[in-house]
């Protein structure tokens, strides 16, 4: 047995430590469920995906599970000793636990060990997959050099005493040589360099992110690291470990296997089977990433800027809140890197050079975001061969023309009341995107806008029902109202 999802099922008492004979396992999700006591020391060394959010679980995380992210252990109260400059994780995810109960700590064992049977089918076929997957597998170390075209120009392997530096409270016990030798697959490209996804033997995927052209010596890279490095919030992405050698900047993360929000909005459109991104969801991507950046906006002094807010740069967090991704980068870029241009639709206007972006621009890129997610359309559209379309002045024009209901997306249209909703994130997109700067809200209020949109527990919980059509509506949504329906 390689996956075992129990999450759900109002399953008390403690974690057996028998699960540790599941060896095979390579995912657990005991989420959201009344589990209690210590967490036992588990280990099991395939084990690539594991969740105990939202149960009663207490103690210290065990050493063997601290290479897991955060998140994985929210809504416990529980501390990692070793998480020397972090907060003791706080219990905010509190999401409202489904009842189905199951009969308790003897029918999780039954079930573990029930499925036992089943793994030893689950390892056989494990180990025919991984000698197959071996032969056509390529290593990070030959990605890199394959992208540099030169194996002289190799990244750097710590010959000159440089070493993968892990931020405070990260327990993964990888080095640079295991990074190399993982296998690796290309994420993409962006501004910044080449992503990759590598699979560690024995940690989680990580992802590594290869930057190109830093414009900044070895102390300025360094301090933004560790600055950024510093930073927990449940809807900020957190740095794991930083490298930086002559040759070689690497930046490293977990993997967040859902795929950014660019990819759940726009990915497979033309395709029947596409799930689409439900209303729910979009608003709290929406709130999470405005908590995200508002947070940033707190550090070094009230001065750190994200410099890159874009969808491809949001994930999802456990609670499918928006966490935000790729921080700080911009200052440490050379002053002629071109930004690719799906960037520009997410720039102010006022921002003529990348590395000079501003919190107030910060906010203009999430007002982009936020019509992104209202009306499902990127932020700049190629129509026909060469007309591209801008999606703020396409949205300021028909919401000037009071057509205000064109501009929704249509994979929307399938949930009811909820257009009032969509309505007033439509007026603090606007507000967020207006052409001066000054006159932009701060995050932090449209923090609270965006949670006023829907009753909201304190931490990141949706309430499940929609605001019923009852109250005052909008100006705007009496636009929508009026407006002649969608062309
Ligand atoms: N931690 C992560 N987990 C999963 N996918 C990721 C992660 N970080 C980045 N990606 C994905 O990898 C791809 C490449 O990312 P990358 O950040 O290099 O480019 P970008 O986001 O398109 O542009 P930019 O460099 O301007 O941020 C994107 O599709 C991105 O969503």
């Amino acid at each position: 047995m390689a996956v075992v999802d129990l999450s759900f099922n109002g399953f008390n008492g403690s974690i057996p430590a028998s699960i540790s004979n599941l060896t095979q396992l390579t995912s657990l999700n005991l989420a959201n469920n009344s589990l209690s006591g210590e967490i036992p020391d588990l280990y099991l060394p395939n084990l690539h995906q594991l969740n105990l959010a939202n149960n009663s679980l207490t103690g210290i995380i065990p050493k063997s599970l601290q290479r897991f992210p955060t998140w994985t252990f929210y809504g416990n109260n529980v501390s990692a000793l070793t998480y020397a400059t972090s907060p003791s994780p706080s219990p905010i995810l509190l999401l409202s636990k489904r009842g189905r109960k199951l009969g308790g700590r003897h029918a999780l064992l039954g079930i573990i060990i029930g499925g036992c049977a089943a793994a030893i089918l689950g390892l056989l076929l494990l180990v025919i997959l991984c000698c197959s997957k071996r032969n056509g597998q390529t290593f990070l170390s030959r990605k890199l050099r394959k992208a540099e075209n030169s194996p002289e120009k190799a990244v750097s392997r710590g010959q000159d005493g440089t070493r993968l530096v892990f931020s405070d409270g990260c327990c993964y016990s990888f080095d640079l040589e295991d990074l190399l030798r993982a296998s690796a697959e290309v994420l993409g490209k962006g501004t910044f360099g080449t992503t990759y996804k590598a699979v560690l033997e024995d940690v989680a995927s990580v992802v590594v992110k290869r930057l190109k052209e830093v414009n900044v010596g070895r102390r300025e890279f360094e301090q933004q690291m560790e600055l950024v490095g510093r930073i927990r919030h449940e809807n900020v992405v957190e740095l794991r470990a930083f490298y930086y050698s002559k040759d070689e900047k690497l930046m490293i993360y977990d993997y967040y296997t859902q795929g950014s929000v660019s990819a759940l909005l726009h990915g497979g459109r033309q395709v029947e089977s596409r799930i689409p991104l439900d209303w729910d969801t979009r608003l709290k991507i929406a709130i999470g990433a405005a908590r995200g950046i508002a947070c940033i906006h707190t550090q070094n002094g009230g001065k750190l800027v994200h410099g890159n807010i874009k969808a491809s740069n949001i994930f999802l967090n456990p609670a499918n809140y928006g966490c935000v991704s790729d921080l700080g980068l911009a200052t440490l870029m050379n002053p002629g890197v071109r930004q690719i241009s799906r960037v520009a639709g997410y720039r102010a206007p006022e921002v003529v050079d990348a590395r000079k972006t501003s919190q107030q621009s910060d906010v203009y890129s999430l007002g982009v975001l936020l019509l992104e997610l209202l009306t499902g359309k990127s932020p700049m559209n190629v129509i026909g061969s060469d007309e591209v379309v801008n999606l703020v002045r396409w949205v300021q024009s028909v919401v000037r023309e009071e057509w205000t209901a064109e501009v929704f997306d249509v994979e929307l249209m399938r949930y009811p009341n909820i257009e009032e909703e969509m309505v007033e994130m439509l007026q603090i997109a606007l507000a967020c995107v207006v052409r001066m700067p000054e006159q932009r809200p701060k995050m932090s209020d449209v923090v609270k806008m965006l949670e006023e949109i829907r009753r909201l527990d304190a931490g990141n919980h949706p309430q499940s029902t929609s605001k019923s059509g009852g109250s005052t509506p909008s100006p705007l949504a009496m636009k929508a109202q009026s407006s002649s329906s969608p062309k």
